[in-house]
């Protein structure tokens, strides 16, 4: 019997099943996932990706092995699922509120676990709302990576404003950043807005400041791995590019967030862990897109997951919690009540 099910994720009593985003779009295929190793290796490949997803998988992870195996192993198994990708804080969130009821035993894990996952589902609804106010009918909106329901427990984070705009009527036009490497643009955002009835074109990334010069983007509307106390953010690499872009063209850029995404202990952007990928996946594709090699097979790469966009080039931050400008955020009202 499925106990929660999100457009990704589906939580059983003893396993996950998950919907492997390396086959989106091609296949719709839901893998069970019921150890650390199994959940490591999909979050490892990205099979299971998207900041706030990657969170709530581990919590119930942990929670599932926790009913299994005695106290004493829980905390190296929470920080195995820590290291596996450095980035996301929202990872950490959750481990965190996880590790703060290991006193209280295994049932209380699960039901923790269970409780991110509402807050979360809760969160994405209010950002989105907040977001789809900036919204307007005739906007064209310029987006990247995936930042949709695949991403998280409910409606998304950039594409949850672009989703609830359109449940209001708002008619956009939504270009979508490829996002090299790993194309989750192309493969995955390309895939939620045909299933949102948004229509859409598809763009290299390399195409978006040329796009913004021909008048063609109103905003640019992207999610967020890290937040710090500052405003600077990391976010899927590409995305500095585009709003120093859109800072040229005095097009709007919007960050949409949860406050899970928010981390206080981060006061500048150079504190921010950024993840390194192996650079098979920038000589070629590999896995569910084939086995493709188009540069030399030894060519040196540099291949960070992840980039920060210094927190002057934003318009505003889109969180649950509100919506800040730059004067809200240098006095700190992004982080009030945190926790
Ligand atoms: C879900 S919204 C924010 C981010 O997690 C998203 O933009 C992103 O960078 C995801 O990176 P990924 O490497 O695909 O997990």
């Amino acid at each position: 019997m499925v106990n929660l099910q999100s457009r990704s994720l589906r939580v059983y009593a003893d396993a996950l099943e998950y919907l492997d985003q390396t086959r989106l779009p091609q296949a719709e295929e839901w893998v069970r996932c019921d150890s650390p190793d199994a959940w490591q290796h999909a979050v490892k490949h990205l099979a299971i990706r998207g900041a706030p997803l990657i969170g709530l998988s581990a919590a119930f992870v942990l929670a599932q092995y926790a009913a299994r195996h005695p106290e004493s192993e829980w905390q190296a198994v929470s920080d195995r699922l820590r290291a596996t990708r450095p980035t996301a804080v929202n990872l950490m969130y959750c481990l965190d509120a996880m590790e703060a009821c290991f006193a209280q035993g295994a049932n209380a894990l699960a039901e923790r676990a269970k409780a991110l996952f509402e807050e979360d589902r809760a969160l994405c609804q209010r950002m989105a709302e907040r977001g789809a106010d900036l919204l307007a009918s005739g906007d064209r909106v310029l987006t990247h990576c995936n930042t949709g329901a695949l991403a998280t427990a409910g409606v998304g984070t950039a594409i949850g404003a672009l989703a609830i705009a359109k449940q209001r009527g708002i008619d956009l036009h939504v270009y979508v950043d490829e996002t090299r490497p790993l194309l989750q643009g192309g493969r995955l955002t390309a895939w939620e807005m045909a299933d949102l009835g948004i229509p859409y074109q598809l763009i290299t990334d390399s195409m978006a400041a040329s796009l913004m010069a021909a008048g063609k983007v109103d905003k640019v509307m992207v999610g967020a791995d890290r937040i710090c106390a500052n405003g600077d953010f990391a976010n899927k690499v590409g995305t500095y590019m585009l709003a120093v872009a859109a800072h040229y063209h005095q097009v709007p850029f919007y960050v949409v967030a949860p406050y899970t995404t928010v981390d206080p202990a981060c006061a500048t952007g150079a504190a921010i862990p950024i993840e390194q990928r192996d650079g098979a996946e920038v000589r070629g594709a590999a896995g569910a897109f084939g086995e493709v090699v188009w540069a030399p097979s030894d060519a040196p790469v540099w291949n960070p997951a992840f980039d920060v966009t210094p927190a002057k080039l934003v318009t505003a931050w889109i969180l649950d919690t509100g919506v800040f400008d730059s004067a809200a955020i240098a006095r700190g009202e992004h982080l009030r009540g945190w926790r």
